[in-house]
């Protein structure tokens, strides 16, 4: 039977950085993936997602300058547009497959699961190690309703050959924020069935209130309170019924409606019981050091660890911790302070660290400087209408606690922010610190006056 010192389930983020890290150590390692080797980030994910952006950034900014001295019609080929995706994604599992070979890491495709507590069963073959490493990443959560096998993912949204004309989102999150802008820029009718009473609910209140004309603007149907309850055939297309207090039926027609509703860890297939790794609702038990409580040999990160946010740059960190944890003895803790996030829409929104409300409730002395600032350079020279942003300084010690933008820019100046609040910045330090005029950047001192 082959034995190694570490078996990693999954090759996207955590997986990839785990690997790296710990055979660089000398540790003999086997990593195994039942798709094609990468991840969600890599195939499936953001990178993919922003390879249409791009398409959607070019119509967005034709349409903008149109009237301005640029001619605004254009138009994308979503064909054309997605053999551009796959420019980057398609050599990506070759790539990946050689980076192991080279490494010296046994890479397997096929669904993994637990033997015993320290065994692996693949396609098989039994395999034996010293630890393990859940990197299974998430998958949609179920949504437990009649007409659930009719709903589509956003992986195949990102492989989609044609554009339908009417798509229908369940949810109004991330990806709903993301695929409802790129859609509508591409042609689509976009409806959006959100349960929660708004949208983009990570995201700061007012912002998310600033950006809204956009999706109006897109010709984008956002429903909120509304819970989709049921999906049905409907002559060619289908039929989504949503419920909403006061309205029973809402029901929208639908070419294509995609699952919006939110990833919970991948875990289904990894038979824990049998690796005595215990697990509750649906999520692993680990300690604060990203181990199984019951299993010792047995670590997580990533989406399928889900302590973190659901992110990539979260995946990465949580696979640097359990590295050294294997590395150095289970001493190392995740920190997830100044996480940034940003939902690519069209201008993006971002945010890190503290929501205005967790901040209030933290009973800080509390400044708070926002505005809405289509009025500021930045914007004028985009002819972007939607421009704004909250920040949340701690009156007493003058420490940035939460940043909150959106409009031109924001997905890079927010992570500004996230390098004051992970390294204990003080607004005062930001406003002396010099940036390239003009930039995005350089409105960093204008927010902290
Ligand atoms: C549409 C979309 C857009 C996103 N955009 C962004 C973004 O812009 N920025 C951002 O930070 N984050 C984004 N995310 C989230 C980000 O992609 C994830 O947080 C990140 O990729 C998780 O990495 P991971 O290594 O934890 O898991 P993954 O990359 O998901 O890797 C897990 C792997 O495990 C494999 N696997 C699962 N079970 C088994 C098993 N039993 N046996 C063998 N293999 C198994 C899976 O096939 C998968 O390849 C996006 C997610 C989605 C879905
Ligand atoms: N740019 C990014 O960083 C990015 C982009 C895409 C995805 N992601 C990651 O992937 C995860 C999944 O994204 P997502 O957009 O699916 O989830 P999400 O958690 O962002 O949003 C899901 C939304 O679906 C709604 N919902 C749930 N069940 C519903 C129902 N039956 N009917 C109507 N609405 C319902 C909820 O109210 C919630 O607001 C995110 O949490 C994030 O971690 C990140």
């Amino acid at each position: 039977m082959a034995s190694y010192d570490l078996i990693v389930i999954g090759s996207g983020t955590a997986a990839q950085v785990a690997v790296g890290r710990v055979r660089a150590a000398g540790w003999s390692v086997a990593v195994i993936d039942h798709r094609p080797f990468g991840g969600t980030c890599a195939l499936r994910g953001c990178d993919p997602k922003r390879m249409l952006v791009s398409g959607e950034e070019a119509i967005d900014a034709a349409r903008r300058m149109a009237r301005h001295g640029v001619d605004g019609t254009l138009a994308i080929d979503w064909p054309d547009l997605m053999a551009f995706k796959r420019t980057f994604t398609d050599p990506i599992p070759a790539k990946q497959a050689h980076r192991y070979a080279e490494l010296g890491v046994d890479a397997l495709h096929g669904v993994a699961r637990f033997a015993g507590p320290d065994t692996i069963v693949v396609e098989g073959r039994t395999l034996r190690a010293r630890h393990i490493l859940i990197a299974s990443g998430a998958r949609p959560v179920p949504l437990g309703i009649p007409g659930e096998d009719l709903v589509s993912t956003s992986d195949a949204f990102l492989e989609l050959q044609a554009l339908p004309r009417r798509i229908v989102l369940i949810g109004g999150g991330y990806v709903a924020a993301e695929f409802s802008h790129l859609a509508a820029r591409a042609g689509a009718e976009v409806t959006i069935l959100q349960r929660a009473e708004r949208l983009l609910p990570h995201f700061d209140p007012d912002l998310v209130g600033w950006l809204t004309p956009r999706f109006e603007a897109l010709g984008i149907r956002v429903e909120t309170g509304a819970t989709v309850t049921r999906v049905e055939r409907s002559g060619s297309g289908l039929l989504v019924h949503a419920e909403r207090q006061g309205e029973p039926d809402l029901s929208v027609a639908a070419d294509l409606v995609v699952h919006a509703a939110g990833r919970g860890p991948d875990l289904k297939a990894l038979d824990l019981s049998a690796g005595e790794v215990a697990v509750q609702d649906g999520r692993l038990q680990l300690d604060a050091h990203l181990r199984s409580i019951s299993n010792p040999r047995v670590y997580a990160a990533g989406d399928a660890a889900g302590v973190g946010p659901r992110l990539t740059p979260v995946s990465s960190h949580d696979a640097k911790v359990v590295a050294a944890n294997l590395l150095d003895g289970p001493t190392h803790q995740p920190d997830y302070r100044g996480v940034p996030s940003v939902a690519f829409t069209l201008p993006p929104i971002a945010a890190v660290g503290l929501s205005e409300e967790a901040a209030r409730r933290g009973g800080v002395a509390l400044r708070v400087n926002a505005a809405s600032t289509p009025d500021w350079f930045t914007a004028r020279r985009l002819a972007e209408p939607v421009y704004g942003h909250k920040l949340l300084i701690d009156e007493d010690t003058d420490l940035i606690l939460g940043a909150h933008l959106v409009g031109p820019n924001a997905d890079e100046v927010i992570n500004v922010f996230g390098l004051a609040i992970r390294h204990g910045l003080t607004a005062a330090d930001l406003r002396s610190t010099m940036f390239a005029y003009p930039t995005g950047a350089s409105d960093v001192g204008y927010m902290l006056t």
